[in-house]
């Protein structure tokens, strides 16, 4: 019998737009998230999916040096049972592309090197290699570059060696707790982390008096084509003491605490967010419902 322990870190997938991050990803995760749906360049520092097979669950992010701040933030809203710290990501998948290298290519590379992670170098689309003979001194070529711990040759579109390199993923990963449950997916776990961070913020300044019945639903969750997030965060209390509380006076407190998570959340999810917040006192039946669509467990969001 093989003991019960799981593996769980972050993996940074990175490299210029168009190499193929997107298809990979999908292919990594198996479709289950269509993430070739994001605007392709707005983002940094987010989770773009989440893979979990059997005992490992690799976290793919898409920047190789996550900031102290975003690591703390990202361990300390999900890393519940173990205490332990992310020092950093674990490993950094870089995808280039078939015999080219570029400008962005070079950049890239700079940031991997900054970050001191392992990486390995993914070199995309072989398929479309004409000249199958470039290919090698190519690769020598780009073994000289840095230290990689290794280079793949793939294609994402056929899924030649994306087992290789989701393998090598899991490989990387510590031992540790899993930080989401096993089905999350991006979205949803961005949601998911945005209503945390209201909550911890909510705990903070509220202390002790607030009581754990308080929910908080992230009623949208959208990106303009600017690129900021728009985030409602609803909180529902279930009397008016503990809204009055939360709102303080003049609304004070509310205010701090919206200030406060909307600066977590540009740290975590590396945009500009507009945050709304609002306090409901929770009444009957609906909101039973909306509680448990606020903890994830209701129909899927769309927004
Ligand atoms: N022939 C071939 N085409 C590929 C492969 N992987 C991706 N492509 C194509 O390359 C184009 C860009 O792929 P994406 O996955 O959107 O690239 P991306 O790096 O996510 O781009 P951004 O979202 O702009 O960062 C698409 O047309 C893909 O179909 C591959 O292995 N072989």
């Amino acid at each position: 019998m093989t003991n019960n322990t799981t593996r769980c870190g972050l993996i940074a997938i990175v490299g210029r737009p168009n190499v193929g991050k997107s298809t990979l990803l999908n292919a990594l995760l198996g479709q289950k998230v269509s993430i070739t749906s994001r605007k392709p360049q707005t983002t940094r520092h987010r989770i773009l999916g989440i893979l979990t097979e059997e005992s490992n669950q690799a976290i793919l992010v898409d920047t190789p040096g996550l900031h102290t701040e975003e690591k703390r933030a990202i361990n300390r809203l999900m890393n519940r049972a173990a205490s332990s710290s992310i020092a950093e990501v674990e490993l950094i998948v870089f995808l280039v592309e078939g015999t080219h290298w570029t400008q962005d290519d070079e950049l890239v590379l700079q940031k991997v090197k900054q970050s001191g992670a392992p990486c390995i170098l993914v070199v995309n689309k072989v398929d479309n290699v004409e000249d199958k003979e470039a290919l090698l001194p190519h690769l020598q070529k780009l073994g000289e570059m840095h230290s990689f711990e290794t280079i793949v040759p793939v294609s994402a579109l056929k899924g030649d060696n994306v087992d290789t390199i989701k393998q090598m993923c899991f490989d990387a990963l510590p031992e540790g707790d899993f930080w989401f449950p096993e089905d999350y997916i991006t979205d949803r776990s961005s949601r998911f982390m945005a209503s945390e961070i209201m909550r911890e913020k909510l705990m903070r300044f509220t202390g002790d008096e607030l009581p754990y019945s308080t929910t908080v639903e992230i009623e949208q969750f959208k990106q303009d084509e600017y690129g900021t997030l728009h985030i409602n965060a609803l909180v529902l209390v279930e009397r008016n003491s503990q809204k009055r509380m939360i709102i303080g006076n003049k609304g004070e407190k509310l205010k701090t605490i919206g200030q406060e998570a909307r600066r977590d959340m540009q740290n975590l999810f590396g945009q500009k967010v507009f945050l709304e917040t609002w306090v409901k006192v929770k009444s009957g039946w609906a909101d039973d419902e909306r509680a448990l669509r606020s903890l994830g467990y209701g129909d899927d969001y769309s927004g």
